[in-house]
């Protein structure tokens, strides 16, 4: 579903061009279990700007579902994005002033859909990440692991092809990480989600079906495929 072919990223600092991914090429089938993991700044976050249609300023070939989407501009991108992915982040990103309902409700309501729609798919969706009956709460009223819960929620109430969820533990002690990782495990489970997380917890890591390692911008290890293939 996902196929890098030779990914370089170039990153300009001052008047210098900075490489910094060096020839990723790997490929994520639908449903797959994902973790990427690697030091602060070895490139995490720029693969998965790539991967996740948020940056198109690269070298080589993204082929998604068949099609080379690397030369896509910005609008078909985009659409691309709004289709297909739901984000997850470290620090949940919720709208404080706005219920719970209206936090999960954000990407629906930018689609269009009509609000009794939306209802029905709010409820259901919570119900699915163990919140029903949340609706009517704030952020602010809930704990981290609760918070993460609402921004899953979120992420999939669209229905995306992947998820991607960069630290999503990262601000969570070490009983709600589990819980979270459980989360996140059903969902792939269940709903066939493909799920791609980056982390620096080796804890987290140890749970993903597959891992990658990122170092200085090279794919070094890649536990889904024989080391000849990377
Ligand atoms: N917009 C940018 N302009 C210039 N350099 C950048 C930019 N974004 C990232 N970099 C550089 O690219 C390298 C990789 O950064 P990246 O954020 O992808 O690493 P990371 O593995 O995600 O790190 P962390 O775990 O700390 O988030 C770093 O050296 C960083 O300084």
């Amino acid at each position: 579903m996902i196929l890098l072919e030779k990914i370089n990223k170039f990153y300009r600092q001052g008047n210098q061009m900075v490489h910094i991914l060096h020839d990723i090429s790997l490929t994520i089938e639908q449903g797959e279990f994902v973790g990427i993991m690697g030091q602060s700044g070895s490139g995490k976050s720029t693969l998965i700007n790539i991967i996740g249609f948020l940056d198109r300023q690269y070298q080589g070939d993204y082929i998604f579902k068949d099609e080379n989407i690397s030369k896509y501009n910005n609008k078909k991108l985009t659409t691309l994005r709004n289709q297909n992915v739901g984000f997850v982040f470290q620090n949940f990103k919720l709208i404080q002033n706005m219920s719970v309902a209206e936090n999960v409700a954000l990407p629906l309501m930018y689609a269009g859909f009509k609000k009794k729609t939306i209802r029905k798919k709010v409820s259901d969706v919570l119900t699915k990440v163990g919140l029903a009956g949340y609706e009517r709460s704030v952020p602010t009223q809930l704990s981290g692991g609760q918070q993460q819960r609402v921004s899953i929620a979120r992420a999939i109430i669209g229905n995306p092809t992947f998820l991607i969820a960069d630290e999503p533990t990262g601000a969570l002690d070490s009983q709600t990480s589990k819980e979270i990782m459980t989360l996140f495990k059903d969902l792939n489970t269940t709903n066939k989600t493909t799920i791609i997380i980056v982390t620096h917890d080796p804890q987290v890591g140890q749970q993903m079906d597959r891992l990658l390692t990122i170092l200085d911008g090279h794919l070094t290890s890649d536990s889904g495929v024989h080391k000849n293939e990377i």
